[in-house]
């Protein structure tokens, strides 16, 4: 699949809890862009990767978790757009998955933890991520156009199909 853009991906793991809850992985970014955001696993895609092999790479690289690319859906797709500095462009492709192997650990790029669903820490996240995010906590895959605003932080505007 040919992107737009900067190839990208980020992966969803989910866990269910003893009292009938469910988790989603998260972390604090330690280094480079989005530094002291909560962010999701993932990063670029490296040339002659496959979406999913670079899921699989990056969610071992950042927690140390492995998953099987058998166990990764696609969640969806996300454009996002800085009109001020467009070489941060970045096409992205989403993965979830319920099925891993391990405890997330720190990484030098990522602190984990585990938030409920219904909790996500959307004041620390990129400001876009709640307007998607509600979509892939409810298992709806969808295709995001998100144009970022001239500060390169909020959200200027966002289309969904
Ligand atoms: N507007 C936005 N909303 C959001 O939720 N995540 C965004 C975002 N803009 C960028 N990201 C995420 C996607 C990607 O995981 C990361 C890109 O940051 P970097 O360029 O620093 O790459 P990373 O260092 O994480 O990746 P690698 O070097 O490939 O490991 O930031």
């Amino acid at each position: 699949m040919p992107f737009r853009a900067s190839p990208v991906v980020l992966c969803f793991l989910f866990r269910d809890t003893v009292s009938g809850g469910r988790q989603v992985l998260m972390g604090l970014k330690k280094t480079g862009f989005g530094l002291g955001r909560v962010v999701t696993l993932g990063g670029h895609i490296e040339p002659g990767e496959t979406p999913e092999q670079a899921a699989v790479r990056e969610v071992e690289e950042e927690s140390g978790v492995v998953v099987r690319e058998a166990d990764l859906q696609r969640a969806g797709t996300i454009e996002w757009i800085f009109p001020a500095q467009p070489g941060l462009d970045m096409s992205t492709v989403l993965f979830r998955a319920h099925r891993w192997e391990g405890e997330p650990t720190e990484s030098s790029e990522i602190r984990p933890a585990w938030y409920p669903v219904e909790q996500v820490p959307y004041a620390r996240m990129w400001p876009d991520s709640a307007l998607w995010m509600p979509r892939l906590l409810a298992g709806t895959y969808f295709n995001a156009v998100v144009t970022i605003a001239d500060d390169n932080v909020n959200v200027a505007s966002a289309v969904f199909s």
